[in-house]
């Protein structure tokens, strides 16, 4: 039994099926890969793990507990963190206080912008926010305006500020897109380290197969909503049902 478990999940958005009957099982401490061509229904999946979509038909169940019918924040409480395509950081605020505000929704249940007012009481959260930054390598950045960032540092930010949360299922949305080489590979070595200091899962949909190859453990390739094989990478590679569902696909 996996930490996340799909079972019969459908998705229709009016006459188009966009997740047919997915079945998924993501082992606890691993990190899985969902792959396939554009439309695939990768982002759909994941909008339906952090509540943002509600299936027509099938299961949730992370940690023997259902997802479906729970608002994302409650899911979000419940363990499950998500890093976006494009990063949701607060552009106005500092890199600090842009840690310090999921912290502050986790301890008190809510968004709390006023909270930098009386920052020198809130040493533990300061500290916590921090260390944080040290272990995403962002010590140099704490007091710039999070809107200067380069791309690739609003990224690992975000991701900061997700991992702050202490979740048990962190899912990645494509967390090297538009990056040059160089980023993507810290961004892999980064995520390395993440996995290696503490108990977490990642279920990880990504495109570029450098980083999908270097981090995943299983992979499930979804082509036209429904899972075509899951497996080793070892075994996904040069299997014939992957080159099928990319054939044609730009990238892959
Ligand atoms: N809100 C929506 N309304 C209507 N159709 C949608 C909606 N969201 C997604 N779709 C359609 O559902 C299908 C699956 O889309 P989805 O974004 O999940 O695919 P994907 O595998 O993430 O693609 P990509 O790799 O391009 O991000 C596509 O045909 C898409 O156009």
């Amino acid at each position: 039994m996996g930490i996340l478990e799909v079972k019969n999940v459908g998705k229709r958005f009016g006459g188009l099926q966009a997740l047919g009957d997915v079945n998924l099982s993501v082992a606890e401490n691993t990190v899985h890969a969902i792959i396939g061509p554009n439309g695939a229904g990768k982002s759909t999946l994941l909008n339906v793990l952090v509540g943002k979509l509600i299936p027509d038909t099938g299961s949730v169940m992370f940690d023997g507990q259902s997802v479906l019918g729970r608002k994302p924040h409650e899911i979000n409480q419940m363990g499950i963190s998500r890093v976006f395509q494009t990063p949701e950081i607060f552009s106005d605020l500092t890199v600090l206080e842009n840690v310090m505000i999921p912290c502050f929704a986790k301890r008190d249940g809510a968004y709390r912008m006023h909270a930098f007012e009386t920052v020198e009481d809130e040493v533990d959260i300061v500290q916590k926010a921090e260390q944080m930054l040290l272990d995403v390598n962002m010590q140099d950045k704490l007091r710039m305006t999070a809107s200067s960032l380069s791309r690739g540092d609003k990224r690992r930010l975000e991701m900061a500020m997700c991992l702050v949360q202490e979740p048990r299922l962190l899912l990645l949305d494509e967390p090297t897109a538009g990056m040059a080489r160089a980023d993507t590979n810290n961004t892999i070595d980064l995520l390395k380290e993440i996995k290696d200091s503490r108990d977490i899962t990642m279920a990880i949909i990504e495109h570029d197969m450098h980083v999908v190859f270097s981090l995943a453990e299983r992979i499930t390739v979804l082509a036209q909503g429904t899972p075509l094989v899951e497996d080793t990478p070892e075994n996904i590679k040069g299997h014939p049902k992957v080159q099928e569902a990319y054939l044609g696909q730009a990238h892959g």
